[in-house]
């Protein structure tokens, strides 16, 4: 139950509406937004009424549980302007990138901004129009408290959102931040035409890299074959719902890709690229997908730099 609206989600774009929709199952949620310019149907979830139960408000919530559901390269900014009166409460971070500006993951970002916070990260293999329209989803809730990771598991879970639990922050933080980043270059390779083989060398490969970045960063050795690592790539590598998946699409079609659209992937891709070459981890994939993303190289040069890759053992 959510014990009088005592959740809220901050940040009213496609994810957080949908999680507002979902957490109203439990009781009332409040929904809060810096600038909503809608009622009754968020225009990014077309067809989705918001329940009675989820209050909008541009007032931060006093709910002691909060989903933070703005994007990562926003987080920094958001923090800004909030983060005193976010301290001590149960933060819940919901967003999957790493801050090109830091290098920081979201969940550190607030732990940051937020010393007094319990800091947690919901993520895994969810749609948006997915959890709104009540599909059944499974997620990870990761806490490094795991008495407050269980609260919190318990109080986020409904009957079509089922939530596993983890102590692996960073494991799982990384998972849905580097899958974003494969996702781009799975679409890419599709939008080139390049086929349904070359994606699943690319997702596979990319798998490797992911959980060589995820080690190298202390993850737990597991964490990655989950549903925030294996599980959200699969999603996101093959659904044209996927905006990372069809912003890459376009590169490879040598399309536009509107710049109002959410692609963390593209940021995310340009953050690892800079950590992987400063650490010494191989992310071949992950440095071709940030210069993508700067307009450095175009998806042939990508390609043919792959290919003309040393040949090694698996
Ligand atoms: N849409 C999806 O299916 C899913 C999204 N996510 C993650 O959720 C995060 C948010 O994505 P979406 O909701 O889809 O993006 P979106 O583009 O639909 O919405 C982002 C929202 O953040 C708000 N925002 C931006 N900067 C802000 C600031 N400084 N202060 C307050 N609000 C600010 C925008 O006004 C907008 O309402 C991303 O990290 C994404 O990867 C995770 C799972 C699924
Ligand atoms: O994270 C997501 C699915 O788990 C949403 O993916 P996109 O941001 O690529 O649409």
């Amino acid at each position: 139950m959510n014990e009088g609206g005592r959740v809220a989600v901050l940040g009213a774009g496609a994810f957080g509406t949908a999680l507002a929709v979902a957490l109203a199952a439990n009781g009332p949620v409040g929904l809060w937004g810096r600038r909503i310019g809608w009622r009754g149907e968020n225009p990014l979830l077309p067809g989705v009424t918001l329940p009675e139960a989820v209050t909008m408000t541009e007032a931060l919530p006093a709910a002691d549980t909060l989903l933070i559901a703005v994007p990562a390269q926003a987080l920094g900014a958001f923090l800004t302007d909030h983060a005193a009166a976010l301290d001590g409460r149960a933060l819940v971070s919901c967003a999957k990138g790493i801050d090109l500006a830091t290098g920081l993951s979201p969940a550190r970002l607030l732990a940051e901004a937020c010393p007094a916070a319990t800091v947690a990260v919901l993520t895994g293999p969810s749609f948006a129009a997915d959890i709104a329209r009540g599909l059944p989803t499974a997620l990870t809730l990761a806490c490094a408290d795991p008495s407050a990771g269980h609260r919190l598991q318990h109080q986020l879970s409904t009957p079509t959102l089922r939530l596993y639990r983890t102590t692996d922050v960073t494991g799982v933080e990384l998972g849905g931040a580097l899958k974003n980043v494969i996702a781009i270059a799975a679409g890419a390779a599709i939008g080139a035409g390049l086929g349904d083989s070359a994606r699943a060398a690319i997702v596979t490969r990319g798998f490797a890299e992911m959980s060589r970045f995820a080690a190298a960063r202390g993850a737990q050795p597991d964490t990655l074959t989950g549903l925030s690592g294996l599980g959200d790539l699969i999603l996101t590598a093959t659904s044209a719902q996927s905006r990372n998946f069809r912003f890459g699409q376009a590169l490879g079609r040598g399309e536009s890709f509107d710049p109002a659209v959410t692609v963390e992937g593209a940021a995310t891709a340009r953050a690892v690229a800079r950590i992987a070459a400063a650490e010494g981890v191989e992310m071949p994939i992950s440095a071709l997908v940030a210069g993508l993303a700067e307009v450095r190289i175009d998806v042939k040069q990508a390609m043919e730099l792959l290919l003309a890759r040393p040949l090694k053992e698996e």
